[in-house]
């Protein structure tokens, strides 16, 4: 069956609609940042760079870092714009863009999203990396697809009830990493973590500035629920869409958290640009031999 116009949207060029790129363009290994700026911190540790291409917030540089392609790609904030994000980056590779129809063979992409983070803890100090392990949406992006599959329904179960979440959010959903990635990545000082991804920076992570919340509860509830032992450790912004749509499509995704605040100890990194950066440089290490 042909995608229409509409559904598959192509630039003059034949790239895809908002990351603006062609499907050569992406190496399947890609890692995902938030800030537009932070893609040039990646590509500047690169042997050689062939692609750079820009729309909007989605900044992209492929190149060879120690023999290995890599595709490093800004999404902007927010789970909102994760959906664009996934859904093009599957599209690149999945669907046959001449023709518009969906591929025989599927190619599974390999996502790394390297973020920064607030921890909730106490015990989750400000500079550290948390690897998220499981991530919990507050967003409802896996809520328009058929999304049961990748559900941990019990955990979102026991977060309802343990918080008495209000209606009027949308259902909390919780999803896992890929496993794979997961033991590739985790070593000694790398924190495993359960990661929420809030639908905003202040309100719904239960900052006050100058609009009380309408749940003053909001912060005490996220750092107080616990699943068999199993505590939140820290919010952004991205990963529950990150991992759910991941999950849903086939592709491994693990995302990577510099830890730049922490909310418990009402602290924040007094070099949150070295930690990055850290962290950065740990990740294209790891992914040498991955
Ligand atoms: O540093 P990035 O990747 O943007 O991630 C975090 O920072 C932003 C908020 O400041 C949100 O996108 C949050 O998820
Ligand atoms: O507290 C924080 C820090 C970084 N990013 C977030 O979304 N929250």
């Amino acid at each position: 069956m042909q995608l229409g116009p509409s559904e598959l949207i192509l630039n003059e060029d034949g790239s895809i609609y908002h990351l603006n790129l062609l499907p050569e363009d992406l190496a399947d290994t890609i890692i995902l940042v938030g800030d537009p700026q932070r893609v040039e911190r990646v590509s500047s540790h690169f042997d050689s760079i062939e692609v750079k291409k820009t729309k909007r917030e989605f900044v992209t540089h492929t190149g060879i870092y120690k023999e290995k392609r890599i595709s490093v790609i800004s999404t902007g904030i927010g789970t909102d714009n994760i959906d664009i994000v996934l859904n093009e980056l599957d599209a690149l590779v999945n669907i046959d863009l001449k023709k518009r129809e969906i591929k025989k063979g599927k190619t599974t992409l390999k996502l790394l999203r390297i973020g920064t983070s607030g921890a909730l803890q106490d015990e989750i100090p400000v500079d550290s990396f948390l690897l998220s392990e499981l991530a919990l949406g507050f967003d409802s992006v896996l809520h328009y697809y058929s999304s049961e599959p990748v559900r941990r329904r019990e955990i979102e179960q026991a977060f309802l009830e343990q918080t008495k979440w209000s209606s009027d959010f949308s259902t909390p959903y919780v999803v896992g990493c890929n496993q794979d990635l997961l033991e590739h990545f985790s070593e000694q000082g790398i924190i495993l973590g359960f990661t929420g991804s809030n639908v905003g920076f202040y309100g719904p992570q239960g900052r006050q500035l100058r609009l009380r919340s309408k749940d003053s509860q909001l912060h005490d509830k996220l750092n107080s629920f616990s699943f068999n032992g199993r505590k939140l450790t820290n919010l952004e912004m991205e990963t529950s869409a990150l991992y759910g749509l991941s999950a849903l499509m086939g592709h491994q995704a693990i995302s990577l958290n510099a830890i730049i605040a922490n909310r418990a100890s009402l602290t924040f990194s007094e070099k949150p640009r070295n930690t990055v950066d850290r962290l950065i440089k740990w990740t294209l290490d790891k992914l040498v031999n991955y």
